[in-house]
């Protein structure tokens, strides 16, 4: 099935990912014909269950895995044809560090930024450093860091040679509640000069918190494109609970028709309704309770979050 993306125009696009599949050596297809149009200046977030085929998209368009079949351009820079254009306007941050452990941060950084041959530029480099809280330990050898602290650096040295389009491959995944919020300002600081972010994540939290459109991939296909809000108002259920006055031994027969559901104890009933519907049923379900009698003290009525969204579509297509 394609994308349900009826939301991106060509020239908005930095990354146009066109018909791309993977297929590994050993015959494992790991990506089936997938479109993408990543906006400029957006923060795409990129959720699937693990072996969904998130590292694969990103490795491809890093230059680090080679696809089997379509096109990617970057910028209008092709990842093949024109890979040194394309590659100097991408910033990886990967979710292990694979830099000496030896070196010091600053060396490190530098370095990065010499890789993509830009000139040397120590203020760009103090600046990236400062904004990640790692100015102190610039001379520090990466092995002292904390885990925290290395997650910093990989982050310093993505951004080292100015990308225009920022990769954070699973960014949190393993950091406490405190350097997540860390990075979240960071990427929105970053977003907000201008760069284009694309992340990757399992925690359906974070893509809430900070994506402006949301991608799911699920075995390979890219199943669903589409803004967060769009996405949480069209696929979203809403739910009112009611406390009721008198446990119900049962549901009564005059409220069959109605998607209620009794908790086990009889003290609630809830009734769920799609959030999007004009006509939610509402008012009629309470005249109903008022005419058998039935007597509510307390409600309340909850969204389904982007988790139950993502729950629901990735289980559909089981
Ligand atoms: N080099 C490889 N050779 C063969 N199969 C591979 C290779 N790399 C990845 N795969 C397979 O391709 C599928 C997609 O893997 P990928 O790492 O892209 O998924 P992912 O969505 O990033 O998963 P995770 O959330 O676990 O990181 C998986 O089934 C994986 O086993």
């Amino acid at each position: 099935m394609p994308p349900l993306d009826a939301t991106t125009p060509r020239s908005d696009a930095i990354v146009a990912v066109h018909g791309l599949s993977k297929t590994y050596k050993i015959g494992f297809q790991a990506l089936k014909r997938v479109d993408l149009e990543i906006r400029r200046g957006e923060i795409f977030a990129l959720l699937g269950p693990n072996g969904a085929g998130k590292t694969t998209l990103i490795s491809i368009v890093c230059g680090i895995v080679n696809g089997s079949e379509g096109t990617v351009t970057v910028d209008g820079h092709d990842i093949v044809r024109d890979y040194r254009a394309a590659r100097g306007l991408i910033g990886l941050v990967p979710q292990e560090l694979s830099t000496d452990a030896f070196e010091s941060v600053w060396a490190t950084v530098k370095f990065s930024r010499g890789l993509f041959g830009k000139a040397p530029d120590p203020a760009h480099l103090e600046k990236v450093l400062r904004e990640l809280s790692l100015w102190e330990k610039k001379d520090a050898k990466i092995m002292t860091l904390s885990g925290g602290m290395k997650r910093r650096v990989l982050i310093a040295k993505a951004l080292a040679h100015e990308p225009r389009v920022l990769f954070l491959d699973e960014p949190t995944a393993g950091v406490d509640v405190e350097l997540r919020h860390d990075m979240w300002q960071m990427v929105r600081r970053l977003r907000e000069s201008g760069v284009t972010i694309i992340l990757t994540t399992h925690y359906i939290e974070e893509a809430e918190q900070m994506a402006d459109r949301i991608g799911v991939i699920h075995r390979g296909e890219l199943v669903l494109v589409e803004d967060k809000h769009t996405l949480m108002r069209k696929l979203g259920k809403k739910q009112l609970s009611l406390q009721l006055q008198t446990p119900l031994q049962v549901l009564p027969e005059g409220l069959a028709e109605w998607p209620l559901e009794l908790s086990a104890d009889g003290g609630s009933l809830t009734y769920t309704f799609d959030a999007q519907g004009e006509h939610t049923g509402i008012a009629e379900l309470l005249r109903k309770l008022g005419t058998l009698g039935i007597d509510f003290k307390d409600l309340h009525s909850s969204e389904s979050s982007l988790e139950d969204i993502f729950v629901s579509l990735v289980r559909s297509r089981a």
